[in-house]
């Protein structure tokens, strides 16, 4: 077939394609009135997973020659389109503009939403509490630095909840003006350099590597300084017009969680997760009690951590944060929460989640 034939054909299904999307499109707000209606939530993380699961299944079962990735990708985007259509989503996350969480919130939400940047956590919540937003974005895990400790503290003061989770592969790029030969030295946030030194000895061994306060700083003394490059997102290197020279190796890339913060749990998909804080009277086995009532209810804990109770200064009370398989409404959560409580322990659902499959990346 000629190369112009096999554009004719191109554009034959490119109309289609725009009339089936068309066609969703109206189906999708026929959805968004339903769910005014009825008090619903527009966005449905679990439904919006199952459904790239079901299409990445048969895009495999027809040898499709797309990837998983790219179906992902596409399919992110015609959902953040319908997002748009049902309702003007607004989304704020922990900036600056081009942090891995702003970069992880397009990934989730698309390019049809809006987007607000926060200096803090605390202007991430509140932000979501006054309905100024929809849902927020927040680091809540990091595989190497470990918990997240300011997100996990402030879910316990605060009356939102844990919408949805997102699991993250951390790429990060070096990104310049200039090509590699004129890299002299390389600014990034301590965390990073600390990472990425082993690769970047080896891709850039006469470069001085330089910290800076943030990567939003790096990105910025990049931009202006000849000769030098910053380590930060791809989102960033777009931000400050800068040339994504390297990018972290996969054996380097490190994981993270994110979570997405709402006014409420979604919700149960059948495949949930649940986040609780456990307060208890600090004493040797104090762990171990709590432990044996999850156990006695078959209630799986998936991870523990330990958190000192901001004003005790006697060392008295033991605040646990654990994550548990299962939805706060189904009945062996119920009991088990009762079952804490009836021993003393004060115990606060953060949230209920579908279980996140699925490690993202750019
Ligand atoms: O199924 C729904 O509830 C929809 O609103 C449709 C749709 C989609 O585009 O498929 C859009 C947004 C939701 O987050 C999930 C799915």
């Amino acid at each position: 077939m000629s190369l112009e034939d096999t554009r004719i054909k191109i554009d034959a299904i490119d109309q289609q394609l725009i009339r089936l999307l068309n066609e969703r499109a109206e189906l999708v707000h026929v959805i968004g009135e339903i769910k005014k209606k009825d008090g619903l939530d527009i966005y449905v993380p679990g439904r919006e997973e199952k459904l790239l699961r079901k299409l990445c299944e048969l895009n495999s079962a027809q040898q499709g020659l797309l990837t998983e990735k790219a179906i992902r990708a596409i399919f992110r985007e015609i959902m953040s389109a319908a997002l748009a259509l049902e309702n003007s989503m607004k989304i704020s996350f922990l900036g600056p503009a081009g942090s891995w969480t702003h970069q992880v919130a397009i990934n989730k939400f698309g390019n049809s939403v809006s987007y607000v940047a926060e200096a803090s956590t605390e202007g991430v919540f509140s932000r979501v509490a006054c309905q100024g937003v929809d849902y927020g974005v927040l680091p809540i895990e990091h595989s190497t630095e470990g918990a997240v400790h300011h997100t996990l503290d402030h879910l316990v003061d605060s009356e939102l909840q844990i919408y949805a989770e997102i699991l993250w592969k951390v790429e990060t790029v070096v990104m310049a003006k200039g090509d590699v030969a004129s890299v002299k030295v390389i600014y990034g946030h301590p965390q990073m350099l600390a990472q990425c030194r082993p690769w970047l000895g080896q891709c850039y061994p006469h470069a001085t590597l330089i910290e800076s306060a943030s990567s939003s700083l790096a990105a910025t003394h990049a931009e202006s300084e000849p000769g030098t490059a910053a380590l930060g997102t791809p989102l960033s290197a777009e931000l400050h017009g800068l040339r994504v020279l390297s990018t972290s190796p996969r054996e380097h890339a490190t994981r993270a969680r994110f979570i997405i913060l709402g006014r409420r749990s979604g919700a149960p998909t059948g495949h949930d997760n649940t986040m609780l804080m456990v307060h208890a009277r600090d004493r040797v086995g104090a762990l171990l009690e709590v432990l044996q009532v999850f156990a006695s209810r078959n209630v799986n804990v998936r991870q523990i951590e330990n958190r000192p109770v901001p004003g005790d200064l006697t060392g008295e009370q033991a605040r646990f944060f654990l994550e548990i398989s299962g939805h706060h409404e189904e009945t062996s959560l119920q009991e088990t929460i009762h079952d804490l409580t009836a021993q003393g322990a004060k115990v606060k659902v953060l949230g209920s989640y579908p279980a996140p499959g699925w490690v993202e990346e750019r």
